[in-house]
């Protein structure tokens, strides 16, 4: 046997006479072969309940990590679940509930069910913003409550489909480019209306797209001067599409209106090459008809931004992006993302827990994490392609479960914390502490099957892939984390395509509406966010009239430097004497303001000035 990094393989004339003796036992055949369910509700042991104060009682008494590999097999298959069509399997035997634990949660799996399925029926399941929560009917519209809404759905598909394959083929182009087509697409927006394209764009953008992509998804003028200095004298050939569902978004607006700046610097009219997709009637709607830009798309009301990558704001992106097939140009498959969708969803509708992927990663959640988030979900990709998942489910879950207040107004601070990278790559950076550190976390293995799309592989040793390595990490640090009592939830696909990315995206925002249900929470709204945005608004106000204090002493003959104590008078907020400080030290960082006296590092000394006074604010 050849050993690499402690993982055993056999040698190739082994491994010819092992595939020939050994019949090959497909996941389906796997799924008929269930044992007894022997081995659930064992004793944890001791080392382990030590190590878990946050874990309910129940847990630390009945539950076990398994070790008898025999046993933990038959738990395997016992456990194991395929959706054939998809292709996806899920293994959910190295999170140790019991059977008891299971008995306790069906009743409560029973109700979620009920609720998931008022939800698809249009209830108002976000009680909040008495909203309806559809992005169910996106991949299935006759699901939609009414036609009207059953045919916006469709409408807009079909618009998309049609913009696309115009763009794509260059009956749309931009009108002062020499390429004669567009060649960039730009994506503004942020949050939900940038993670889903951005994760689906790195799991299946062609490797060099006649149309490619990028990012303005933050408000950073280096990151932005970044992206249009790439663009260089493509700009005249760049789409850009402007994605916001309030339409009202400063990080966002403030995209739009650099990227505005570029264009006008540049001799371009950006109405001729800018793309809105946002709520009608919201201020970017209105912008963007008022301007008469060069297509407009609806954000329904009843899509939150972070289950919004089967509506405008991921499928519109995504089928932009081209490439090559059957010497026709056409963009990733947005259909083909729908269906998988959409056969997840059906899946997920049964009420048979054991045949409902979704309910059993809700089920190994509240397990693992006791039901009150007390354990970190490390979310592991065996897949370059599929790194931004992980970022992606940051929002998707912790904006969703990361709640203050139950359904019934008590004090609950709920949620689930979500990281995570890449596998291997993450095991040369903090599998140590995950394996031997503090122990509070689960993992998700994320494998994909085949190694590479195009079927060819070769040996680089004998016997031995640059993916049977990539699957041999995962299998070794899947066990090594279980041997150390570290538990792990594995989904699998065959291969990182638009339909198994459209199922897993399905999978996880079901499994994040049941697990809302069983925790009891509004997983649709995220009042926690306002109160940053709106602290923002204030340091912005406060900076404005710190500016005109100090136009109003700059202007003075001579000039008057004042203290920050003085400008902390002069604006009659001596309590924000600190944030004042901040604002200064920026503002001269970016010589927005002068120093007169002292330095920054010792804010009690300093002195500032403006370099030049506006008398017309002055007497504005
Ligand atoms: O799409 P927008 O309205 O611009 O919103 C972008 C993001 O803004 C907020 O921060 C919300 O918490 C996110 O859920 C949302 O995705």
């Amino acid at each position: 046997m050849a050993s690499i990094s402690g993982i055993c393989y056999p040698s190739p004339a082994l491994r010819l006479r092992l595939r020939r003796s050994l019949p090959i036992l497909s996941p389906s055949c796997i799924r008929h072969l269930r044992p007894p369910r022997s081995i659930v509700g064992l004793p944890r042991s001791s080392s382990s309940a030590a190590s878990s104060s946050a874990v309910p009682a129940e847990k630390i008494k009945n539950g076990a990590v398994e070790k008898d590999p025999i046993k933990l097999w038959h738990r395997y298959v016992d456990w194991f679940y395929q959706h054939k069509e998809l292709g996806l399997f899920l293994d959910v035997s190295r999170i140790g509930f019991t059977e008891k634990f299971f008995d306790q949660m069906e009743p409560k799996l029973q109700k979620a069910f009920r609720a998931m399925q008022d939800l698809e029926k249009g209830a108002i399941a976000n009680p909040d913003e008495g909203r309806m929560v559809g992005h169910y009917w996106l991949r299935n519209p006759k699901l939609a409550p009414n036609s009207f809404l059953r045919l916006q759905i469709e409408n807009t598909l079909d618009a998309i489909c049609k913009f696309a394959d115009d763009v794509i083929s260059a009956k749309i182009k931009p009108p002062s480019s020499s390429a004669g087509r567009f060649t960039q697409v730009l994506s503004v927006g942020i949050g939900g209306s940038a993670l889903g394209p951005q994760f689906v764009s790195e799991a299946l953008a062609p490797d060099n797209p006649p149309l490619k992509i990028r990012f303005i998804d933050n408000t950073d003028p280096a990151g932005i001067d970044h992206q249009i200095a790439q663009l260089g004298p493509e700009l005249a050939s760049t789409l850009v599409i402007v994605i916001s569902k309030s339409g009202g978004t400063p990080e966002t607006r403030n995209g739009l209106l650099e990227i505005q700046k570029a264009f006008r610097e540049a001799g371009l009219d950006f109405s001729k090459q800018g793309v809105a997709i946002t709520q009608e009637n919201s201020l970017l709607d209105n912008t963007a008809r008022i301007e008469g830009w060069l297509a407009r798309f609806p954000m329904f009301d009843w899509v939150g931004g972070r289950t919004s990558e089967m509506s405008a704001v991921g499928l519109l992106p995504a089928a932009l992006q081209a490439f090559i097939s059957f010497f026709l140009l056409q963009g990733i498959d947005i259909k083909e993302m729908l269906v998988g969708a959409s056969l997840m969803d059906e899946a997920n509708r049964t009420t048979v827990v054991k045949d409902n992927p979704a309910a059993l990663l809700a089920l190994c959640w509240s397990w693992a994490s006791g039901g009150i988030g007390s354990k970190d979900m490390v979310v592991l990709p065996y897949k370059d392609s599929l790194l931004l998942f992980s970022r992606y489910l940051q929002q998707l879950v912790m904006e969703s479960l990361g709640k203050e207040f139950d359904l019934d107004g008590n004090r609950v601070n709920q949620g689930l914390t979500v990281y995570g990278n890449k596998g291997s790559t993450d095991q040369h950076a903090y599998i140590q502490q995950l394996r031997e550190g503090v122990h509070n976390f689960f993992v998700t293995f994320i494998e994909v099957l085949h190694d590479r799309p195009s079927g060819h592989d070769w040996e680089l040793e004998p016997g031995v892939t640059c993916g049977d390595y990539l699957f041999g990490m995962l299998q070794g640090t899947r066990s090594a984390l279980y041997a150390n009592d570290r538990e792990s939830i594995t989904v699998t696909v065959q291969q990182v395509t638009p339909r198994s990315v459209g199922a897993l995206i399905a999978l996880y925002e079901r499994a994040v509406g049941i697990y809302a249900c069983l925790i009891n929470i509004n997983a649709y709204h995220q009042p926690g966010v306002e109160a940053g945005k709106k602290a923002a608004g204030e340091v912005l106000a406060l900076q404005k009239r710190i500016l005109a204090v100090l136009n109003e002493a700059s202007c003075k003959e001579p000039i008057e430097p004042l203290s920050l104590e003085e400008i902390a008078e002069r604006c009659h907020v001596p309590e924000q004497i600190e944030m004042i400080y901040k604002i200064v030290a920026h503002l001269a960082a970016n010589n927005r303001a002068l120093i007169a006296e002292g330095s920054c590092g010792s804010p009690r000394s300093i002195k500032v000035f403006l370099g030049e006074c506006n008398v017309d604010e002055l007497y504005a």
